[in-house]
């Protein structure tokens, strides 16, 4: 069964802990995204952990160095997964790796920015991290002509657990669905709603649908 994770862009705890109030019914993972955790520091992190306790929480680094020293910042903060960028070097996505396995947590490399999603997402995950996020940014999104599709149909032949990020909505959960991913990521479609908690309803019985 795929899992559902809503991934907070928005700048406040305050604002962070109401959005996951109202879609936490519907969902498994908790991402508090780099604008937040640039915003809040890493007492975001904590009092989200705090709040919900049973969720999995998901804290957005994307690292590009000091692998070990910025996972165990985001472990001992309270994160159950944290984010590690495919761009950069081995070496620090294996010092991530080592610091999840004495916290007893996990590593998601994110593809942002990564010419060969695919290539590199197979290579990471002989690595030891938990899953790979195939991942257009809200920059790459804004391009001209920018379409989900792309990352549809990199999952569906990459072999290796991942997710999606890149404007998961309900026109499109089914095919992300498809594609056989491990996570969906939803984020402007359930923070930007007027309604969040009917729209994650929505996403969680389309990817519950068999
Ligand atoms: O990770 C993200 C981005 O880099 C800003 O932090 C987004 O949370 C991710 O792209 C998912 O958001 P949507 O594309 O709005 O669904």
């Amino acid at each position: 069964m795929a899992k559902l994770q809503v991934a907070i862009d928005l700048l406040t705890t305050a604002d962070a802990l109401a959005l996951a109030e109202k879609v936490a019914p519907y969902i498994d993972i908790i991402e508090l995204g780099t604008p937040l955790i640039k915003s809040e520091g890493l007492a975001v992190i904590t009092a989200m952990k705090k709040a919900f306790p049973d969720k999995i929480v998901f804290a957005d680094f994307k690292t590009a160095d000091a692998g070990a020293l910025e996972a165990e910042m985001a472990f001992k903060a309270g994160a159950d997964l944290v984010t590690v960028l495919a761009t950069t070097g081995d070496a620090t996505i294996k010092g991530a790796v080592k610091a999840a396995k004495e916290h007893g947590k996990g590593v998601v490399v994110d593809t942002i920015g990564e010419a060969d999603r695919v290539k590199r997402a197979q290579e990471v995950t002989a690595l030891g991290v938990e899953f790979v996020e195939l991942h257009a940014g809200l920059d790459e999104q804004a391009q001209p002509g920018y379409s989900i599709q792309v990352l549809i149909d990199e999952a569906a032949r990459v072999g290796v657990p991942v997710s999606i990020a890149g404007g998961v909505n309900i026109n499109n959960i089914a095919a992300v669905k498809k594609a056989g991913v491990k996570v969906a990521v939803a984020g402007a479609s359930l923070y930007s709603t007027a309604d969040p908690a009917a729209a994650a309803k929505a996403l969680r019985e389309a990817l519950d649908a068999a």
